[in-house]
């Protein structure tokens, strides 16, 4: 039999990038869209030669009514004409495939840069925006991105051109037609230009206003059992209509500006068409003025219209795409997490930092504890009082490279806090914390985060099969592996029921499994990662009396081979750990076994007896950023 693939979830199936990323040379919209210049360029050019082709055309007429009164033969202007029209043709489809071409490529380069800064962005500061929001910027700005930098810009070059090439030729033609023409469109191209910044005020406004109400809707999708449960449908149907209202708002301001900007023009070429006809056929019948010259200016004037009108629409279109850069570039700075060891490197490629930790692991022989405090402290700090406020104040304690470790506490006592600086999300405010003696502030994140296992709170699980979630962490898990980890998470039951077992697909967030098969789930994925150091914050808590027992053997199979560190609000899943770490307000009470503490510590009794301590803080943000699990529950 042979092993299905198995594909992360999410991973493309499909259109995948031909070619790999290049090196980083910039990640603002402008930088990237300077890597694609060659092709802009090419565009550009090859349109300003369709454009110079369609500048002779008129005098190719000229040519051929001079010519016709004469009595001449036309054969030459006729062939110059078609030629001149062939030419205008070619040109102008080549340069509308390379613009369209540099145009998606520089949106793709984009979305991969904007991908991979998400992806790699400091949680704290990723947490501060809303989720909708940065599907906003990431599918309609880069859009409006693009046609900003390849239809717009080349527009403005080629309409630019054309009317700078018209009005050269009109001049050539008869100054005092120019005159009175330029005097009348320089008015209606003043009001253009009047119009064109106004719509860029308006567009930015337009743009935060759709990004608004995206993530708005967001909200209110990701979390939509809870809208129905507290019947808030109506309500929030009213919210979210509001800022749709608001996006139509600014939506419709900018289709009238941008209305205006075509008529603006048009009135003005009218207007000089008039007084150029007027005055012209006066001077034709003084004789002052050829007909055929006549008929030139005025073809002139008629070419004029549409590049006129382009060149001011894309003036428009551009300051859209401008507002739309300003918002891609904003997300493309969110700050990165750090990656650059602050020490010499601390670990061997592949391997644990235990090796390039030797000379801090003691007397020779004795092996370093897995993971350990010193005197670590922590604020959530953002400048505002509260999250200054310290989560940890000086916690110290040692997990050693074997064993099950349990952390109890009342709820928003920093246990998840100790988990999410192991992992480097933060960065403690003062103290170190060692990973197998070597300080984790000096490892590269994936040496750290392979090392460490973690699952979290709300176990997150994904779309994608039950397989496809197991191997996320680890691709190249065997079949024999995979089966071990789902034996050991509790979990073979499950699947051996399920039809498709480990085919079966899950929907978003793992819906599909109950909240304790997910769990498990998260637990079997991290096992396959075989770290040396597991986390496990609130592992048990869905889990029933009998899957309990059975995950507590397992916990001790685990931690048989490495350090297990167990968040547990269940005393009675950690009363057989080898020690158990009492933290309250971010500071560590105690520290025993089980039976030492129940003699000696009132605080350890009180959690032992309540099981769940929580206070309501009412400081949640978005998704309940700011709260503990606890007191996310409770809400
Ligand atoms: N992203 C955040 N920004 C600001 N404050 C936070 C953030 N996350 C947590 N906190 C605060 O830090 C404190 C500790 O939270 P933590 O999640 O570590 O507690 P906990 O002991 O794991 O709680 P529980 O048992 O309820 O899960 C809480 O008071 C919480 O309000």
């Amino acid at each position: 039999m042979t092993a299905p693939t198995a594909n992360p979830p999410g991973a493309a199936t499909a259109g995948t990038p031909p070619d790999a990323p290049r090196p980083d040379s910039g990640h603002t919209v402008w930088q990237i869209a300077a890597r694609h210049r060659k092709l802009l360029v090419t565009g550009v050019l090859l349109g300003v030669l369709g454009a110079a082709a369609a500048l002779g055309q008129p005098l190719a007429i000229g040519e051929m009514i001079r010519a016709a009164g004469l009595g001449e033969s036309l054969a030459g202007p006729i062939t110059v004409m078609i030629l001149l029209f062939c030419a205008d043709a070619a040109f102008s489809a080549v340069h509308a495939y390379l613009i369209g071409r540099s145009g998606e490529n520089i949106v793709f380069d984009v979305r991969r840069s904007l991908t991979g800064r998400l992806l790699r962005a400091d949680l704290a500061a990723f947490g501060r925006h809303q989720q909708g929001d940065i599907f906003t910027r990431m599918v309609t700005d880069t859009s409006l991105a693009r046609v900003a930098l390849a239809q717009s810009l080349s527009q403005l070059v080629i309409s630019g051109f054309m009317v700078a090439g018209g009005i050269a030729l009109m001049l050539w033609i008869d100054v005092w037609l120019l005159l009175l023409t330029l005097l009348c469109l320089g008015l209606a191209s003043g009001m253009s230009v009047w119009l064109a910044r106004r719509l860029r005020i308006v567009a930015v406004q337009n743009r935060e206003d759709t990004g608004a109400f995206g993530s708005d809707l967001q909200r209110a999708l990701s979390a939509l059992p809870t809208v129905k449960a507290s019947r808030a449908e109506e309500r929030e149907q009213r919210r979210i209509s509001g800022l749709a209202w608001q996006a139509r708002r600014s939506g419709v301001k900018v289709s009238a500006l941008n209305a205006m900007l075509s008529p603006a023009m048009n009135v003005g070429l009218q207007v000089s068409l008039a007084v150029v006809i007027g005055v012209g056929m006066t001077r034709v019948t003084t004789g002052s003025l050829p007909l055929a010259d006549l008929t030139a200016f005025v073809m002139y004037l008629f070419y004029l219209v549409s590049p006129l009108v382009m060149f001011f629409l894309s003036i428009g279109q551009f300051q859209q795409g401008r507002a739309a850069i300003q918002r891609v570039d904003e997300l493309a700075g969110l700050p990165q997490e750090e990656d650059e060891p602050a020490g010499p490197p601390a670990a061997p490629a592949g391997g644990t930092p235990a090796a390039a930790a030797a000379d801090t692991a003691g007397p020779a022989g004795e092996e370093p504890p897995a993971v350990e405090f010193r005197d670590v402290r922590f604020a959530y700090g953002a400048g505002d009082d509260e999250r200054d406020r310290e989560i940890l104040a000086g916690v110290s304690f040692r997990v050693p490279a074997r064993g099950l470790t349990a952390i109890v506490g009342p709820s928003g006592a920093g246990k998840t806090t100790l988990f999410q600086l192991v992992e480097r999300f933060h960065r403690p405010t003062g103290g170190s914390i060692l990973l197998s003696g070597a300080d984790i502030a000096t490892l590269p994140l994936d040496t750290l985060r392979g090392t460490v296992g973690y699952v979290q709170q709300d176990s997150a699980a994904m779309r994608g099969t039950i397989r496809e979630n197991l191997v996320y962490a680890n691709p190249s898990a065997t079949e024999e592996e995979i089966r071990e980890a789902v034996e050991t998470a509790g979990l073979a039951d499950v699947v051996d029921r399920l039809p498709q077992g480990l085919e079966t697909p899950l929907g978003e967030q793992g819906s599909g499994l109950s909240g304790g098969q997910r769990q498990r789930l998260c637990i079997a994925r991290t096992l396959l990662q075989k770290p040396a150091v597991m986390l496990l914050d609130e592992a048990t808590s869905h889990l029933d009396s009998d899957a309990e027992l059975a995950f507590r053997r397992a916990l001790r199979r685990i931690s048989g081979r490495c350090a297990v560190v167990a968040i547990a609000h269940r005393i009675s899943t950690v009363v057989d750990a080898d020690r158990i770490v009492v933290l309250e307000d971010g500071q560590v009470r105690d520290i025993g076994a089980h039976g030492p503490l129940m003699e000696r510590s009132e605080l350890y009794r009180r959690l032992a007896g309540s099981q769940l301590n929580a206070g309501v803080r009412a400081d949640a943000g978005p998704d309940g950023v700011g709260t503990g699990a606890g007191q996310r529950a409770l809400v």
